[in-house]
This record gives C-alpha cells, sequence and structure tokens, in this order.
C-alpha cells in the first residue's frame, strides 16, 4: 500500500522564556494507507504537536512531512493548503457542527468550501451518512441528535473528500465508554473501507484493540507500545 503520511526525524520547538521547549523530538513515523495507528501518552508529552505536524497546520522546525507521497518541506502555504483539502482529513475532539445546519449540509457546505465538484455530492453525502450508521437521520441538525451521532457526522464529514490520511485527535471524549468503543470501530472499518492512513490520538487505549500499531508519546519522544 502507498504511503499515507511520513514523518522523518521531526522535532517542533516552541519559545520558552529565554530557551526553547521541544514538544516533538526527533519522530519518525510511517503510515500506509488502510492501516490504523493508535497515539497514546500523558497529558503535555506532545500528541497534539505531531498531529499539528502530519496536518502541515505547523511546519517542524527541523524534519520532513511527506503527506500522500508528497514532501511538504518546499511548499508555499498556498499549496499545503491545496494539499491540506485534497489529502488530509481531520476530525477534532468536538465535532464542532454548525447547528442551523441538518447533517446532510454539513457535509454538503464542506465539500463547496473544500472547492470540490457539487455534482454527485448529495449522493455522496448520503452515502457516507448510511455508512457512519445515521441513515434516516441526513436532515436532522446537529441538536436533533445525540453526542456520538454528532461524532459520527463529523467522521462523515472528514470523509466528504476522500482523504489520504485521516487524522483523529481524542474523538471519545465527549462519550461514554460503550459510545466511545462503537466510534473507534467505526473509525477502523473507514480505514479499511476507503484505504485512508488513519492516525487516532486517544487516551483510551482499551479501545485500540484492532489498531495495527499503537505509539507511546512521552516527552516529546515516540515509541511502540508496550
Ligand atoms: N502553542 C504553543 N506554545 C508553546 N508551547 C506549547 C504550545 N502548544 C503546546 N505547547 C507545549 O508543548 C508540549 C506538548 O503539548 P501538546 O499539546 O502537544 O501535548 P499533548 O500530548 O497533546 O497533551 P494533551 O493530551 O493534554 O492534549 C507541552 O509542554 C505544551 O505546554
Amino acid at each position: 500500500m502507498p504511503t499515507a503520511l511520513d514523518l522523518s526525524h521531526v522535532t517542533l520547538t516552541y519559545p520558552d522564556g529565554a530557551g526553547r521547549l521541544t514538544a516533538v523530538d526527533d519522530a519518525s513515523l510511517t503510515i500506509r494507507r488502510g492501516e490504523l495507528v493508535g497515539l497514546v501518552g500523558p497529558s503535555g508529552s506532545g500528541k497534539s504537536s505531531l498531529l499539528s505536524l502530519a496536518s502541515t497546520l505547523q511546519r517542524p522546525t527541523t524534519g520532513e512531512v511527506t503527506v500522500d507521497g508528497t514532501p511538504t518541506s518546499a511548499l508555499s502555504t498556498r499549496e499545503l493548503l491545496t494539499l491540506r483539502r485534497e489529502k488530509i482529513g481531520i476530525i477534532f475532539q468536538q465535532p464542532q457542527l454548525i447547528e442551523s445546519l441538518t447533517a446532510r449540509e454539513q457535509l454538503l457546505i464542506t465539500e463547496s468550501i473544500r472547492g470540490g465538484k457539487t455534482r454527485g455530492a448529495r449522493g455522496r453525502a448520503d452515502e457516507l451518512l448510511d455508512l457512519v450508521g445515521l441513515s434516516g437521520q441526513a436532515d436532522r441538525r446537529p441538536g436533533q441528535l445525540s453526542g456520538g451521532q454528532r461524532q459520527r457526522v463529523n467522521i462523515a464529514r472528514a470523509l466528504m473528500g476522500q482523504p489520504a490520511l485521516l487524522l483523529v485527535d481524542e474523538p471519545t471524549s465527549a462519550l461514554d465508554r460503550e459510545r466511545s468503543a462503537s466510534v473507534v470501530a467505526l473509525l477502523e472499518k473507514v480505514t479499511r473501507e476507503f484505504e485512508t492512513g488513519t492516525l487516532l490520538v486517544t487516551h483510551e487505549t482499551e479501545t485500540l484493540g484492532n489498531a495495527d500499531r499503537v505509539l507511546h508519546m512521552e516527552d516529546g519522544r515516540l515509541s511502540p507500545s508496550l
């Protein structure tokens, strides 16, 4: 399978008083398409910083980030924006849905902002809503959906652009254990079905049973989880 994400010796430092704080310390990682990789680690260990590098929202201080075969360090800000739109789906902790729009409209508006094709978009939105278990809910607004259902809309929305790379930050922190497990199971299903390379940051290691690999982060350093 082709590589969705490659991080090669990436380091990210932030200004910290007179010195610098190293949030990501010489991390290397390859995720192939169709592969689900979990990332765990204590608060402040650098997981969100690593995701921000993988998403190209931040540039590394040193090292190279390659997304779906494209090295990103030489790209302009505008080129990075295009790469993100075409290749990367991002799922945040909170679904961040627009209250006035139905589930279907959440997917369609994202696609139209992305500049994607409008023809066929409605059919694709409905197919994705079916896939995430929301058949029959396409006309509901966020206020009429449960927390788990909102997170499913969020996942479907991230898939509208057919991303090669799916980055997921603590998607289940607002959900109970059972709903968390079913959201993670759904992420596994979409990883296999759409062959996304998926990086999933979570505190809940027990839900990661079906991940291909689980990595551990501590003080900015990545290692295989024991
Ligand atoms: N914008 C920033 N400016 C300065 N320091 C930052 C910034 N963002 C994060 N840090 C620091 O970088 C380190 C790593 O933070 P990060 O948010 O990546 O950790 P995390 O593992 O995602 O934590 P959590 O699980 O609590 O979300 C921490 O010491 C944090 O204080």
